[in-house]
């Protein structure tokens, strides 16, 4: 089984990669993990944590529930592991839990209320755009601090916008958590299904069998987690990615009507929100567990810029968000490289290793601007970083993942820079002295002869083939 994304043209090389073994393994397995059964009321939530080393396992008995926003069928069992979730009822439900969350509890008090009025006010956008042809449907973009709930509350917006037979475009601009693709990269996709209950948006688009379908995103690497790492590349990459929403909301009367929601980084500046606002051409700015980023927010585009048409809307915090560790996100990261490669044990993909000469790589790296250098630079003087900078292939590349973009190897630097990825290769080894390198590849053949680029982030991860 392969992921999509990586079209190798040619075949020769590949051969299968043996030293998979599934990553789970339940410490509790020892002894059989007991069932616990809650009654969680109406308009409740039950929140859990589960670490990235055990399994829980969570049935719908009765009732109706959902995970921000994607319901839950009733009798299914569904599997959790490494994750800070919630699930929600509307109307009470009876819940099995089997094995041990790290942490439970049930809360009354969440921000659903306001999240579903949120999403009712953008349906009456939609509805009055599906009655002009001239009007587009709402551009959402939400904006706040890190771990306010931005990505939970895309979610939610998403799930309730399918349910109700929509196809929004769903945009991640946050590099440091990739939606349906790597971290470090930017994505866009149109959501028309539903989303998956135990991966929601997922970390790779799979060709396996999956219980729901797949979707098949649009990805630019960036490789880097904040936008200021290299702002250049960052505002390409925006524009571009902008440029290619647009086009697509307006081929399509349903997607025009249910026009787009944009994730956005919590350490963004004021300048990139802008950016991205004007470049999306963003009518609905949401603000969530921030007032002092509000009021910024209404200063900018509310008041003396009434004419920019960006209505500007605070939402609360969930008091179910929960601040990730960077142990936490590390591991969520090498999870996610893991899984687009080997899959995941319900869907285990085999990867093949092909052997490449040095001297065949085009091998590009995301510039990264020196502190020491920028921060000497006299007032006045432009720090001209580059958006990607020629490199050779050593072995201090060694277990990073390279992408392989949509593009021809002579091409100018600035078209690779915006050139939307293909797939992506993680270089296992590589020989200086005998000149070749082992990537492992999710498809078999040669390696495509594209570009390849690499950066810091994510971080190399060895236990990929330890
Ligand atoms: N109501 C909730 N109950 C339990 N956990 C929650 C709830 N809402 C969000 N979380 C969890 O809190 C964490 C942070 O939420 P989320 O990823 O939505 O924040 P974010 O603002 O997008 O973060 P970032 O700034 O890193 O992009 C996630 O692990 C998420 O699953």
């Amino acid at each position: 089984m392969a992921v999509p994304g990586l079209q190798l043209a040619d075949l020769s090389i590949g051969q299968s990669f043996p030293n998979f073994s599934s990553q789970s393994t339940d410490p509790q397995s020892a002894e059989p993990p007991t069932e616990k059964i809650h009654e969680i009321g109406k308009c409740r939530e039950w929140r859990f944590e589960v670490a990235f080393n055990t399994t829980v396992e969570v049935k719908l008995l009765k009732g109706t529930a959902e995970i921000f926003g994607t319901e839950l069928p009733t009798g299914h069992k569904f599997t959790f592991t490494g994750c800070k979730s919630a699930i929600y009822t509307w109307s009470g439900c009876t819940l099995s839990v089997t094995g041990t969350p790290t942490v439970e509890y049930t809360s009354e008090e969440t921000p659903m209320t306001s999240y579903t009025n949120l999403h009712f006010a953008l349906e009456k956008l939609r509805g009055a755009a599906s009655e002009l042809p001239s009007k587009q449907g709402p551009r959402v973009m939400i904006i706040g601090p890190e771990d306010a709930g931005k990505t939970s509350l895309v979610k939610i917006l998403t799930a309730y916008a399918v349910r109700q037979g929509r196809m929004p475009c769903v945009v991640n601009l946050d590099p440091k958590e990739g939606m349906l693709s790597l971290p470090g990269t930017l994505s866009a996709t149109s959501f028309s299904t539903i989303m998956d209950v135990e991966e929601h948006f997922g970390s790779s688009p799979t060709s396996g069998p999956s219980p729901v379908p797949v979707k098949l995103p649009l990805v630019y690497y960036y490789g880097l987690a904040s936008p200021e790492a290299n702002a250049p590349l960052y505002r390409a990459l925006v524009s571009r990615m902008a440029l290619a929403v647009s086009s697509r909301l307006s081929e399509e009367d349903g997607s025009r009507v249910s026009g787009c929601i944009i994730d956005t980084s919590g350490i963004a500046s004021y300048d990139v929100i802008s950016h991205a606002v004007s470049e999306f051409s963003v009518d609905t700015l949401v603000v969530v567990g921030s007032e002092r980023l509000y009021s910024d927010m209404v200063r900018r585009f509310e008041g003396r810029e009434a004419a920019s048409g960006v209505t500007v809307v605070k939402l609360a915090k969930s008091g179910g968000c929960v601040d990730r560790e960077e142990a936490f996100l590390k591991q969520a990261r090498e999870t996610a490289i893991r899984e687009y490669f080997f899959g995941e044990p319900k869907r285990t993909l085999s990867p093949y290793t092909l052997t490449v000469g040095l001297n065949e790589v085009n091998l590009w790296r995301v510039g990264e601007a020196s502190p020491l250098i920028s921060g000497v630079l006299p007032i006045g003087t432009e720090d001209t970083q580059p958006l990607l900078v020629k490199t050779t292939p050593t072995s201090l590349l060694q277990h990073s993942v390279a992408a392989v973009l949509h593009a021809e190897m002579g091409d100018a630097v600035e078209v690779l820079a915006e050139s939307s990825v293909m797939g992506f290769v993680y270089i296992a080894s590589v020989d200086d002295q005998k000149h070749y390198m082992k990537v492992l590849a999710p498809v078999p053949g040669r390696l495509p002869p594209k570009p390849l680029v690499v950066s810091s982030f994510p971080e190399p991860t060895a236990s990929l083939v330890g």
